[in-house]
């Protein structure tokens, strides 16, 4: 029988993540911090890990946000390795800032405040000059005007529950909108058939969709062509599902009034009918906290009981632990994985106490406790199963084999 000691967890971080977060790691058993060597876990927010040499070491990614577009996920599923993400946890700041976008655009009130800035003289001629210049910066209201909204998950639904309680009318277009976010949306959000019937409706269009290969550019010279004239286009999601060049061009015609975002770039920065903001979506306290103590606490679960919550590769998978032996298992979601695994046990003479096996797409995962303790050639063999991408031994309490 193999001898056990307790586990120390390593932490590296590739961003500041907020303490509140941190703070939730059991204190005794988990080493955090920016220059940790041999990782079993990266935290990150934005950080670009796409190339980067990820340590062979680690068993899971935590990002403290929504998008994992700056980690290789592909990468880490072939290495049978989650990434785990917080949903709905930055939702209402992103909601927030996306209605200060509104209001911005609606009112011309960025040109407005750059214009008071350029005013020279007295208050007698500042008031002189604004008086006779504020019809430059004359804007619309948004009630009764319509809202189109492209993509309806955590803060689609939201932006779309505000812009109602504004006034506004509200189209929405999401092929895969999920189950609890169509509960979620209230009856008054109409629902476009093709995102070009939601741009042909809409004053103001709004995106909140991930950045995959299908969305990028999804915001292009094509289109723009089915804006109104006039719409106002805005973009919290990621710059590269809009078309900057193409978003310029619509500019130029008239096509689009303005092009509010969060992430500037050399083309867009000071262009008169832009904003851009410094990607402050989620930059709230709120939020930070919110993604931080979420996912730290999913991060924990995984590396102590193997239980996976929330994750962009892997199927949610939990068991309630009724054993201290548990196996857990990544893999190929191939026929006869698990039959191989259950003949493994067998003929190691361990018995099943629970199991529990799950697939997304791809990917599976599996969960198995055994009565009693696991020998570490025992776990390398079903690691060694043609088809399985991580086989890991997960002890309670948290051990490791010597
Ligand atoms: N600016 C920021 O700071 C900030 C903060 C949080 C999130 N984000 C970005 O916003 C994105 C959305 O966040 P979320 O929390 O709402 O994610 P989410 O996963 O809850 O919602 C995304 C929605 O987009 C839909 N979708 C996917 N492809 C689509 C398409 N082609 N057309 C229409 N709908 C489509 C999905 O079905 C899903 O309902 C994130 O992936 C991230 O890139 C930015
Ligand atoms: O996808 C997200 O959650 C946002 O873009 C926030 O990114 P940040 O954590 O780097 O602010």
């Amino acid at each position: 029988m193999p001898e056990y000691q307790q586990t120390v967890f390593k932490i590296l971080t590739l961003n500041h993540i907020a303490s509140a977060g941190l703070e939730c790691f059991p204190r005794d058993n988990y080493q955090i911090g920016e220059n940790i060597a041999q990782p079993d876990a990266i935290l990150v927010r934005s950080h670009n890990m796409l190339n980067m040499d990820v340590p062979r070491t680690i068993l899971a990614i935590g990002r403290a946000g929504a998008g994992t577009n700056n980690i290789p996920v592909k990468a880490m599923s072939e290495r049978g390795i989650p990434v785990f993400n917080t949903p709905g946890a930055n939702a209402n700041a992103v909601k927030e800032l996306v209605l200060a976008g509104l209001f911005l655009a609606a009112r011309n009130l960025l040109p407005a405040l750059r214009y008071v800035e350029t005013l020279q003289g007295d208050d007698d001629t500042l008031h002189t000059l604004a008086e006779r210049e504020k019809k430059r910066f004359s804007g619309i209201e948004l009630p009764g005007r319509t809202l189109g909204i492209v993509g309806l998950g955590e803060i689609g639904r939201l932006v779309a529950d505000a812009a109602l309680k504004l006034g506004m009318k509200v189209v929405g277009y999401d092929p895969n909108i999920t189950v609890e976010s169509a509960w979620s949306l209230s009856s008054e959000v109409k629902k476009a058939q093709s995102i070009e019937a939601l741009l042909r409706a809409s004053d103001f269009i709004t995106v909140h969709v991930p950045l995959l290969d299908a969305t990028r550019h999804l915001i292009n010279e094509k289109s723009i062509s089915n804006m109104k004239r006039g719409a106002i286009l805005l973009n919290f999601s990621r710059n590269a599902i809009v078309d900057e060049e193409a978003v310029l061009a619509g500019i130029s015609s008239g096509k689009i009034k303005s092009y509010v975002c969060d992430f500037p770039s050399r083309k867009l920065q000071r262009h008169e009918s832009v904003v851009t903001l410094p990607h402050l979506g989620a930059s709230t306290l709120e939020a930070e906290q919110n993604c931080a103590v979420m996912v730290v606490n999913q991060l924990v679960d995984f590396l102590q009981n193997g239980n996976i919550t929330n994750t962009v590769n892997f199927p949610n998978t939990s068991m309630e632990r009724e054993s201290s032996y548990r196996i857990a298992v990544s893999n190929e979601n191939v026929p006869n994985i698990v039959g191989q695994i259950s003949t493994d046990l067998a003929k190691a003479g361990l018995n099943i106490h629970n199991m529990v096996n799950k697939s997304r797409g791809e990917m599976a995962y599996t969960l198995v406790d055994v009565d009693s303790p696991v020998p570490l050639q025992l776990i390398n063999k079903i690691a060694s199963i043609s088809g399985v991408l991580s086989a890991r031994y997960v002890p309670f309490p948290t051990r490791q084999v010597n």
